[in-house]
């Protein structure tokens, strides 16, 4: 039996506690989170601020309660302030100022990820919001109901910055959407997708200032303006959302840190010392595409990797088998998914990249409900192993990117796809199916 102490009760630190308590109840766990709730699906703040959803009721999956339940125990609004790795002890302190020390034989680190916040003139004023917590999403809902904003200025369009343009602008407000890059999301997808994605934005309302760079938020003590390398723009709401840091205050002199600051973890989610596991976006991630240790922050990678230490720190042996950092968006209708690497990422990583793809209807002409897609995929023109995938329409293509994902992991090769057994019916797809030509058209 080990005494087990688990930081941060978020969806890494949940899956890891349930796989613990589900599978080793022998075991003595103790939980610590510094946050009111616990399990909040981010995902869903755009939904909910943008009413696409009535409530934010149903986006969290499981409570202290259910834990409790489970002979765990757990300390809610308790912030770790110290780890003694030496002598095994966490330190931590609660809302009512009551100091905690608890000793561990095992530790598992599921701290997550923070906003990144810009050193600019202006980032204290308020209606300044980032976009992370429960907390943050009542915060922009409450500025959203107030009708004195009018302007919403949206820094960042990745994936929370475009989600959040739609939501605002489903509020009728005047949007603005900020990037340093020339498109939006341009991190996921290649030009020939994020144009499509930037007209959708357009064509809904929503106002584009990419390629520049924010410099200063001006304002009394409100915001009132957004400044940038090429103008300035009113706004009384500033949603900030330019990607998150891995949270490793706690081990960052103790713990071997990643490039980014992540805590550098194996395929077991071990650290650099004994007994020590990290989980989630605190952590690096083993990506396929890549052959190689990365940092990826999606929920989906946390849940595994916390499922992935739950076992090896009760003593069964369970190796990762590694990410394509699958991840997709709907927006005003519009449906983009992408896996592994894009172009530009594959020839960042030195990839020697070609593509291949095609545009065609989804299904037969003759059925009437029919919408365009569009299919990459990117390949090594050496070993000819499928890097990446990205598919877009308006029709719902999301479960065909679970293959290529599939497909990277296995390291299949462009040739393979070529005459893959796909199946045809009118209903979902056509007797040519774009997998196929895509694949096909490969040089
Ligand atoms: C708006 C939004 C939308 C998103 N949408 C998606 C999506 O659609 N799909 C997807 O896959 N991912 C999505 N993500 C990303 C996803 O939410 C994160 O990857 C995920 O939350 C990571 O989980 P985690 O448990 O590792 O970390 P976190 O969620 O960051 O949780 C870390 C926990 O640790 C606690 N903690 C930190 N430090 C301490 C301390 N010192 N003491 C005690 N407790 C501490 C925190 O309170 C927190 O509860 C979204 C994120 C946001 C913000
Ligand atoms: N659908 C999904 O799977 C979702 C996933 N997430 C995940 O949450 C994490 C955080 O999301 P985001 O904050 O949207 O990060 P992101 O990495 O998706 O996007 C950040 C954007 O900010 C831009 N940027 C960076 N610095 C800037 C600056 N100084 N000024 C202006 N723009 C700047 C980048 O060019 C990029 O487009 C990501 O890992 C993301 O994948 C978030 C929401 C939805």
């Amino acid at each position: 039996m080990s005494k087990i102490v688990l930081i941060g009760a978020n969806h890494a630190g949940i899956a890891a506690s349930n796989t613990i308590l589900d599978n080793y109840p022998e075991n003595e766990l103790v939980i610590f989170d510094r946050n009111t709730n616990l399990s909040y699906l981010g995902c869903g703040t755009a939904l909910w601020v943008g009413r696409q959803i009535e409530t934010p009721d149903q986006l969290f999956y499981t409570s202290k309660d259910a834990f409790v339940e489970k002979k765990a125990k757990v300390h809610m609004e308790t912030t770790i302030t110290k780890v003694d790795f030496t002598d095994k002890k966490v330190y931590a302190v609660d809302t009512a100022n009551n100091e905690i020390c608890e000793s561990y034989d095992k530790l598992i680190l599921a701290t997550g990820s923070v906003p990144i916040k810009p050193a600019i003139p202006g980032i204290e004023l308020e209606n300044v919001q980032f976009v992370k917590l429960f907390q943050d999403g009542q915060a922009a809902d409450l500025a959203l109901n107030d009708p004195a904003i009018e302007n919403v200025a949206v820094i960042g369009a990745g994936y929370i910055g475009v989600e959040m343009a739609e939501a605002a602008k489903r509020r009728g407000k005047n949007v603005r959407l900020f990037d340093i890059d020339t498109t939006s999301l341009a991190g996921y997808y290649d030009p020939w997708f994020t144009e499509d994605m930037d007209k959708n934005l357009m064509d809904n309302g929503i106002e584009l200032e990419f390629g520049q760079k924010v410099l200063e938020l001006k304002g009394t003590d409100k915001v009132q303006e957004v400044v940038t390398d090429k103008g300035s723009y009113a706004a009384d709401l500033v949603l900030l959302a330019i990607g998150f840091n891995p949270n490793t205050e706690l081990g960052k002199d103790a713990l071997k840190l990643f490039s980014n600051g992540a805590y550098e973890v194996n395929l077991k989610q071990e650290t650099s010392l004994p007994d020590v596991y990290a989980v989630g976006d605190c952590a690096t991630i083993y990506s396929n595409a890549l052959e190689a240790t990365t940092y990826i922050a999606l929920a989906t990678n946390a849940v595994r990797s916390g499922i992935v230490a739950g076992h090896n720190v009760c003593g069964t042996p369970l190796e990762s088998i590694g990410v394509q950092g699958s991840n997709g968006i709907y927006i005003f209708g519009y449906n983009m998914v992408s896996t592994g690497l894009n172009l530009k990422a594959a020839k960042q990583a030195g990839f020697d990249v070609a593509y291949t793809e095609f545009e065609d209807l989804q299904k037969p002409a003759f059925i009437k409900k029919n919408n365009e897609v569009k299919i990459r995929i990117v390949y090594d023109k050496t070993t000819r192993r499928i890097l990446g995938a990205q598919l877009a329409s308006k029709e719902d293509i999301s479960m065909g990117i679970h293959m290529f994902s599939l497909a990277i992991e296995e390291k299949v090769t462009i040739d393979k796809l070529k005459l893959l057994d796909i199946f045809f019916l009118p209903h979902f797809n056509q007797p040519y199916n774009y997998i196929t030509m895509a694949a096909l058209s490969a040089k």
